[in-house]
């Protein structure tokens, strides 16, 4: 069953050029894309492709200027889906708790006192930090900032999650710990995932299906269907079909990062940028 259908998705920025004069940046043009329910599907493509605006339209928190999303064949911009967002950089409340910072979506849905603190520790259990539900955000390490702000999207079980690079700032062993975290989670009850990344062997590990981007404007170029056998392991990174999907993948996507390459040359106005800070995988980065 098809859960989020993007069809002929065009988005545009308008952007000051280095002369100080506002242009037309094109983002995201004939972008389709069909994700069906349950499904997990990873989203590679060169920096500044559009991958990020494409996950803020689907997450409501911007819209496309012409074409059509639909989730559950409604229009994304109804924006009263049930959607969990897990983006870059935690943004956690540095005020409150580790449990009031799961809590919150519970809390803004009107859910009491003591059934959010019981679901907030369970989902704190699930990523392995109960024992650290009072502490401030502060307190916490990278990697454990990234599972509280995993279990706050978890929490309220969205029907959707949508992953924007969510472990791109980890350490290689967080990374790879949370990466299989993520697929136990996954596993147990299967929401659709929408997981935005750089690196192809992430993408292959933990997706259904790998969609890789063309450079900007960004469209769905090829996608990639991941047949490896559930539950993955890290061993499977080495089997022949892992290298096989590899080698595809970055076929499909070498092209693509050096035409972003060329755009960004060209066009002084682009602020995306091409080395992702804190990437530890950067043997199979994509850009
Ligand atoms: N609000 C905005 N105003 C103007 N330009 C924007 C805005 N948001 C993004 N852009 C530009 O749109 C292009 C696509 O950005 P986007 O963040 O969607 O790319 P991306 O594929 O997620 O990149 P990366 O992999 O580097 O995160 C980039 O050139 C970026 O500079």
């Amino acid at each position: 069953m098809t859960k989020i259908e993007a069809r002929n998705v065009y988005k545009e920025f308008n952007v000051t050029n280095e002369a100080g004069k506002c242009e037309k940046l094109i983002v995201l043009d004939n972008f389709d894309l069909e994700v069906k329910q349950g499904e997990f599907l990873a989203i590679l493509g060169p920096s500044g492709c559009g991958k990020s605006s494409f996950l803020n339209i689907l997450a409501g928190l911007d819209r496309q200027d012409s074409g059509d999303i639909l989730i559950d064949k409604r229009s994304v911009l109804d924006n009263d889906f049930d959607r969990g967002v897990v983006f870059q950089g935690y943004a956690l409340y540095p005020w409150r708790t580790v449990l009031e910072n799961v809590a919150i979506g519970l809390e803004i849905r009107g859910v009491g006192r003591q059934e959010r603190e019981r679901l907030a520790y369970e989902y704190l259990a699930l990523v392995g930090l109960k024992p650290f539900a009072k502490r401030r955000p502060h307190q916490l390490s990278g990697g454990m900032k990234q599972r509280v702000a995993i279990a706050r999207a978890l929490v309220y079980q969205p029907e959707i999650l949508l992953m924007d690079e969510p472990f791109a700032a980890l350490d290689a062993q967080t990374r790879e710990l949370l990466q299989f975290e993520l697929l136990r989670i996954w596993e147990a009850d299967k929401k659709t995932i929408i997981f935005v990344t750089h690196s192809i062997d992430e993408a292959i590990l933990m997706a259904d299906r790998v969609a890789v981007m063309t450079a900007r404007p960004g469209k769905i170029k090829e996608i990639i269907d991941i047949s490896l056998p559930r539950p993955r392991t890290g061993e499977i990174r080495n089997s022949p079909e892992f290298i096989q999907i590899r080698q595809k993948a970055w076929n499909l996507i070498k092209d693509e990062v050096i035409r972003a390459q060329n755009l960004e040359e060209d066009n002084d106005t682009d602020t995306g940028s091409f080395n992702k800070q804190g990437d530890d995988q950067s043997h199979e980065k994509v850009s």
